[in-house]
C-alpha cells in the first residue's frame, strides 16, 4: 500500500544546525506513531516540513501521493492532513463548542462576518464530536475555562472537524498532569480510532509511548536513529543512551 506520508532525502539546517539531515521516512494507514527525541532534535521541524510551515532546503514530501512540498499548510490540510500544537490553538474567548463551528466553517470556506457560524456545520456533527472527546458537559463554557487536558481536546475536536486522514499532535500530554494524560491518550486514542484517523504523535513520556503507540521513531540530531516497534526502539542502545538517558 502507498504510503499516507512519505519524504525523500529531506534536508535543512538553521545556520550551522543541521535539523533535517538527508530523511526518508513513510507513514502508513492505520499506524500509530510515537516520535520520541531530546529537545532540539528536530521532531518539530520535521512536523513543520511536512505540515507546510518550513520550505526544506532540499527533498520532497508526499501526502497521500501528492507532492505537497512547499505548498502552504492551507492546502495540506484541506488535503487531510491535520495538525494540533503543543500549546492548544483556541479561540479562547468563544465557547467550546463555537470553537468546533468555526473550525467546520474554516473547512467549507463559509467563515464570513455575514454568515451565522452554525450554518457551517449540522448540529449532529457537532454534538457527535463533543461527544467523542469529552467535552459535550462543556459547550457553552469559554474555551478559556478548560483545563489543558480539555483544551488538548477541543484542539484535537476542531481538527477532527476537519475530516483529516492523518493528525500529527505535538506533545499532546505535556503541560497535562500526570495522573491525567492516561485517560487524555485513552479519550484521543478513541476518538482517532472511531473516525479512522492514522495518527503520529511526538511524546517524551515513556509509559505513553509504550502504551499507545504501534511504531516508534527516535530522532537524534535531525536523523531517524531507529525506527521499529516500542519494544524494539526503546532497547536500542543507542536510544537509551541518547534518548532516554539511561547509563
Ligand atoms: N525557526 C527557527 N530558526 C532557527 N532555529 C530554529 C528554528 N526552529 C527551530 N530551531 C532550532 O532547530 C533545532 C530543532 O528544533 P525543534 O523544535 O525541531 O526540536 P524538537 O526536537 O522538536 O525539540 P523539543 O522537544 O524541544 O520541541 C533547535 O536547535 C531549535 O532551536
Amino acid at each position: 500500500m502507498e504510503p499516507i506520508v512519505q519524504t525523500r532525502d529531506l534536508c535543512l539546517s538553521f545556520g550551522a544546525v543541521v535539523v533535517a539531515d538527508h530523511i526518508d521516512f513513510e507513514l502508513h494507514t492505520g499506524e500509530r506513531l510515537a516520535v520520541i527525541g531530546q529537545n532540539g532534535a528536530g521532531k518539530t521541524t520535521f512536523i513543520n516540513i511536512c505540515t507546510g510551515f518550513l520550505r526544506p532546503a532540499s527533498g520532497k514530501v508526499f501526502f497521500d501521493g501528492t507532492d505537497v512540498t512547499g505548498m502552504t499548510p492551507r492546502r495540506i490540510v484541506r488535503l487531510g492532513l491535520g495538525r494540533s500544537f503543543q500549546l492548544p490553538q483556541l479561540f479562547l474567548e468563544h465557547t467550546v463548542r463555537q470553537c468546533l463551528e468555526i473550525a467546520a466553517a474554516g473547512r467549507s470556506g463559509k467563515l464570513s462576518f455575514f454568515t451565522p457560524l452554525a450554518d457551517a456545520v449540522s448540529a449532529h456533527e457537532i454534538e457527535h464530536t463533543l461527544e467523542l472527546v469529552g467535552l459535550r458537559d462543556r459547550a457553552h463554557e469559554p474555551a478559556s475555562s478548560l483545563p489543558e487536558g480539555q483544551r488538548k481536546l477541543l484542539d484535537v475536536a476542531m481538527a477532527l472537524m476537519l475530516d483529516p486522514k492523518l493528525l500529527i499532535m505535538d506533545e499532546p500530554t505535556s503541560g497535562v498532569a500526570s495522573e491525567d494524560k492516561h485517560g487524555l491518550m485513552e479519550t484521543l486514542m478513541r476518538a482517532l480510532d472511531e473516525r479512522k484517523v492514522t495518527s503520529w504523535f511526538v511524546e517524551h513520556d515513556v509509559d505513553i509511548v509504550t502504551r499507545y503507540a504501534t511504531r516508534v521513531a527516535a530522532w537524534i540530531a535531525g536523523k531517524v536513529a531507529a525506527d521499529g516497534t516500542p519494544a524494539e526502539v526503546l532497547a536500542n542502545p543507542q536510544v537509551k543512551r541518547e534518548v532516554l538517558g539511561e547509563f
